[in-house]
Formats: C-alpha cells, structure tokens, sequence
C-alpha cells in the first residue's frame, strides 16, 4: 500500500493507492460523519457498492446511482443529486462517497461542493484515467456549449484508490486511462513517456500497472500541490486537452472517451509545437503507438470552424483568444497564445496527417 500526501492552499489530503482497501474505508475517514451518501454509476454500483457498504454499519447510509457515462455529467443528474441529498437530510456533518470514474468524480464532487455551500467528500477512484480526476479539487459538470464549463477547485478529504476494481475495465477504458498517463509523462517525465511507450497496455502485470499509476499521480500531485487554481504550472496538465475538449464536446459527449479525445489532443499539441517552435517531436512515434493500441484516429469528423469555437470557451482563454500547452521539447511544456487563423491552419495540416 502506497499513500502520497497533498498539501495544498485549501486543503491537505492522503491519496491511499493499495489492494482491497475499499473493505477498510473507516481507516481513512477524518471524523465521525453524520450520515453518508455514496454516489455511483450503474456499472460501477453492480460491482463495487456492496463492497463500500459493508463498511459502514452505524450510520445512515445512502446512494445515489446514475447512469453510466458522459452524459451524467450534466446540470440534470446534479440537479437530482441535491434531490437526493435534501431528501435523505444530509447535514453539514456528512460525507459524499464519489465511487466510480472521473463522471461521477467530477460529478459526485461538485454536488458536495455546493450542497449546502459545502460539504466533505471523498475520492474513491475505479478507473485508470481516475488516478488523475481524482487528485486536485477539479470538480464540474459539462455544458452543451463546453467541457466542465460549470465547476469550481474542491479538494477531497481522501482519495482511496483500490486498484482491486480496476481489473473489470474493458479495453477501451484502459486506453482511455494511459492517454492521461502519457500526457503526464510529456509534460514531466521522459523517462516514464519512454517507459509508457514499451508497455502493452492490455496486458499489465498488477506491479507495472500500480508502478505507472504512483508515477502519473506524483507528478500530478506535484503540480497541483505547487498551484492549486491553475494561475501558473497547473495549465500544463491541459496539455491535449484543447483540441481533446473541444472534440469531445462537438462530436457529443460520450462519442469519444476522455482519454481517446486527449490522445487525439496530444498529437495535435505536438503538431502545433513542432509548427510553433520548428523542432522535431516524437509524432510519429505517438501516433503508431496509439494506432498500435487501436485509439481511435482516423474516420474522425474534424468541423474546423465548430471547433475552433470551441476551443475560443475552453478556459485557458483569455479574451477569447485560443492558448495552447505545447512542448518545446519532451518535459518542457508551455502555454502559447495562438491567432485563429494559425489554428486552422494547424487544424488543416493535422486532419491531412491523420488520414
Ligand atoms: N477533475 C479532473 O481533474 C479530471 C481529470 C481527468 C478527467 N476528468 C474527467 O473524468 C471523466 C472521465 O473519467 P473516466 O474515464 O473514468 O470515465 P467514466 O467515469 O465514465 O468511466 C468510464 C466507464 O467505465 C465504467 N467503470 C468505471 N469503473 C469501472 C470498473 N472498475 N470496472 C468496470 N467498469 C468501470 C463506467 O461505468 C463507465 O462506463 C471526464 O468527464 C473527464 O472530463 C476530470
Ligand atoms: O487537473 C487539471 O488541472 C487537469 O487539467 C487535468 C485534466 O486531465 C482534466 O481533464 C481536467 O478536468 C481538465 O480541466 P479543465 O479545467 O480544462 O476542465
Ligand atoms: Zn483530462
């Protein structure tokens, strides 16, 4: 069992990564709540909730289950969620259990945020691509319009990570889950980015996969340790995500996993960084990596002037002007501010490479 402590301006938190340690929650509670409320998805719920209940004999227990997926994370399913909360007369004592992915993190995180201007909750991450929605206060829902463009920073009080779960992901949840890890590596690490790039994601030993975890949620711990409201460094964890965003929220959320949209937004990155700084980046390289573990590149219907609007609402702009974490070489990420016109043209030149 491994444990990595946040500190940040607003908070400070254990992030427990061990086996089976969904059966001793009590162990990382910080006080003695008053009732509980675990949010799930239907998935997830159907595998894991009994396991979380059991531990909690006491006290009121409750859950809230929603449907799997993107969608749910919308003003609707909040909206139910606060129903839930008021009717089983949750106070200011008690604790939200997020359980499941980075939907119901983002989710079940921003209902604890605002019910009742704030209440605790904690982490319980299921997926891969969780190790990283689970970590730094990010909490939102998405608007038709754009991605988490409702949210707020609200750290948890724990994340407990029971890697146990995640040997029911599919396959396409396993890819999801590296293209965080393979940002995180080309933002901090080339070492780890070299390492990602050797690995069979579909075939992981339990000891590479917890390897590969502890090495993403360091460096992101590291980062929203050192800038906790992303005024600075914490942009850098965007990389991918412009153009990731952007997609996911154009082509309907839920089309695209999280992940399979990022990948895509990372070979854009490193496309436009080679454009913008005129250096070689390991393009090529990515790109047959991800094609070899079937992310999903080409047949992709890229609408120019619909995502660069897109990409205008995405929150690292500032007066509607596009910026861009780009790499000026591997581990050494920026924040550049690109015109429109450039981006299209980077737009145009990507969708011929991908064919
Ligand atoms: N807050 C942040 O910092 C942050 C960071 C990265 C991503 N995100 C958000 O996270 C979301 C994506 O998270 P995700 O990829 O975990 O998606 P998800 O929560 O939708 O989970 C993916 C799928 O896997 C299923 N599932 C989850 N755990 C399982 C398990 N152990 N076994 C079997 N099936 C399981 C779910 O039911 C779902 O169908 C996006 O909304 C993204 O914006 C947030
Ligand atoms: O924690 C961060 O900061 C990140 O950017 C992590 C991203 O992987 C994550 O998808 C995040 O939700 C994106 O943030 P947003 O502010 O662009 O919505
Ligand atoms: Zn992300």
């Amino acid at each position: 069992m491994k444990d990595i402590f946040v500190q940040s301006n607003t908070n400070s938190y254990h992030i427990t990564v061990g086996e089976s340690i969904r059966f001793q929650l009590e162990d990382y509670l910080k006080k003695d709540y008053s009732s509980i409320l675990i949010v799930s998805d239907e998935n997830v719920a159907a595998l894991y909730l009994d396991d979380i209940l059991k531990n909690f004999s006491d006290k009121p227990i409750f859950q809230s289950v929603v449907p799997a997926g993107e969608q749910s994370k919308n003003m609707q399913t909040f909206y139910q969620l606060q129903t839930d909360a008021i009717n089983y007369a949750l106070d200011r004592e008690s604790l939200i259990i997020a359980l499941g992915g980075g939907v119901v993190g983002d989710l079940a995180g921003f209902a604890a945020a605002t019910y009742m201007r704030g209440i605790d909750y904690i982490q319980m991450p299921t997926t891969i691509l969780a190790h990283d929605s689970s970590v730094g206060g990010k909490v939102a829902i998405n608007h038709e319009l754009g991605k988490n463009l409702i949210g707020n920073f609200y750290p948890p009080q724990a994340v407990v990570y029971d890697v146990e779960t995640l040997k029911s992901l599919n396959e396409r949840e396993v890819r999801s889950g590296y293209a965080e890890l393979i940002k995180e590596a080309l933002i901090a690490d080339t070492d780890f980015y070299h390492t990602l790039l050797e690995t069979d994601i579909y075939n992981l030993s339990n000891s590479e996969l917890q390897d590969h975890l502890q090495r993403g949620i360091k460096i992101k711990a590291h980062i929203v340790e050192v800038d906790e409201k992303e005024s600075g460094i914490r942009k850098h964890l965007n990389l991918g995500h412009t153009l990731g965003h952007a997609l996911e929220s154009d082509l309907g959320y839920g089309k695209l996993t999280h992940g399979e949209a990022v990948a895509i937004g990372l070979l854009f990155s490193l496309h436009v960084s080679e454009q913008v700084f005129a250096v070689e980046q390991p393009f090529e390289e990515l790109a047959l990596w991800l094609k070899n573990n079937r992310y999903p590149l080409s047949d992709i219907d890229y609408q120019t002037d619909r995502l660069i609007n897109k990409m205008k609402s995405d929150k690292k702009s500032v007066k509607s002007k596009i910026q861009m974490v780009l790499l000026k070489e591997l581990a050494f990420p920026v924040v550049e501010e690109l015109k429109d016109d450039d981006i299209e043209k980077y737009l145009n030149s990507f969708i011929v490479r991908m064919v």
